[in-house]
């Protein structure tokens, strides 16, 4: 069967993404690995694929699949670009869009100028909302990485994030320590792993190692959790502009139960149809 499929991204974290409203196709594990391949696939980050709501209160949902072929509960970079995808190729003419995902419903309102704001809903820290091995809610937790102790915030934005502190992204053991940190046996669903460096309290630079990926060049998510975290441990203030290896964010957050928003571009790179 022929699918089509259009190549997005978002600040350079990229996406596969599939109508499944008009079009009928189905993909296994094995397909999204084969398909994420930069040499012998397409190559992304996600997989995104839009379907019809199942509430008829919202416009849509969306499913998100890591390129190791794991579905996840949310994807702040994707969302963005759910919302220009489904305005670009007419499935909707609302410019303000409500979608369903694994965890749990958004709402985004596309700008005039192509840039996309997210309502991503309220953080959570609580250790059970990751899941994370602690018994208690803290700003920090002591991990034990690779025979150090490592301090962490732990934020949940749908899905799990971990993030640390450091003095500068640049030097940042990001490839080595990530991938520990990603698959840590205190996360029993794996974490992704933001490495934070404040530059003030309205600025701040990330790198993120990404569950089920490795470090892409922007995360949403781990942005809005880089910035709860940080406002949560007073060395941030909303709003604050994150810059990634991709490009920069604009994260706003008014504090414990509020929701955190997220805005940025969304870009279309190339269409073209599959067999599947
Ligand atoms: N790139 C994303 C996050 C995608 C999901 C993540 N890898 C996970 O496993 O939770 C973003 O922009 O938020």
């Amino acid at each position: 069967m022929l699918v089509h499929f259009t190549k997005m991204h978002g600040l350079g974290n990229d996406f596969m993404v599939i109508d499944l409203i008009s079009q009928r196709g189905r993909l296994r594990d094995a397909d999204i690995r084969r398909l994420s391949h930069r040499n012998f696939g397409i190559g992304f980050d996600q997989l995104l694929v839009v379907e019809p709501p199942r509430d008829p209160d919202m416009d849509f949902r969306y499913r998100i699949y890591n390129a190791d072929g794991s579905e996840v509960e949310n994807c702040g970079n994707g969302a963005r670009c759910f919302a220009r995808f489904v305005l670009n190729q007419r499935l909707t003419t609302k410019r303000e869009i409500r979608v369903e995902t694994a965890g749990g419903p958004l709402t985004l309102v596309v700008a005039d100028d192509g840039r996309v704001r997210v309502d991503m809903g309220a953080p959570r820290f609580a250790p059970a909302a990751l899941p994370f091995e602690a018994e208690t809610d803290l700003p920090v937790h002591a991990l034990e990485v690779g025979g150090e102790s490592l301090e962490i915030g732990v934020v949940s934005m749908g899905n799990p994030h971990a993030v640390l502190l450091v003095d500068s992204v640049d030097e940042a053991p990001v490839r080595e320590v990530g991938p520990l940190i990603e698959a840590h046996p205190r996360f029993p669903r794996r974490v992704n792993a933001g490495f934070l460096e404040v530059v003030s309290p309205h600025e701040a630079r990330l790198r993120v190692f990404e569950r089920g990926v490795g470090e892409t060049l922007a995360c949403g998510t781990g942005a809005c959790a880089a910035v709860a975290s940080g406002i949560r441990r007073g060395l941030l203030a909303s709003p604050v502009d994150v810059t990634l290896p991709g490009g920069t964010l604009s994260i706003e957050w008014g504090g414990e139960g509020h929701p955190v928003f997220m805005t940025g571009p969304a870009e279309t790179v190339f269409e073209g149809r599959i067999i599947l």
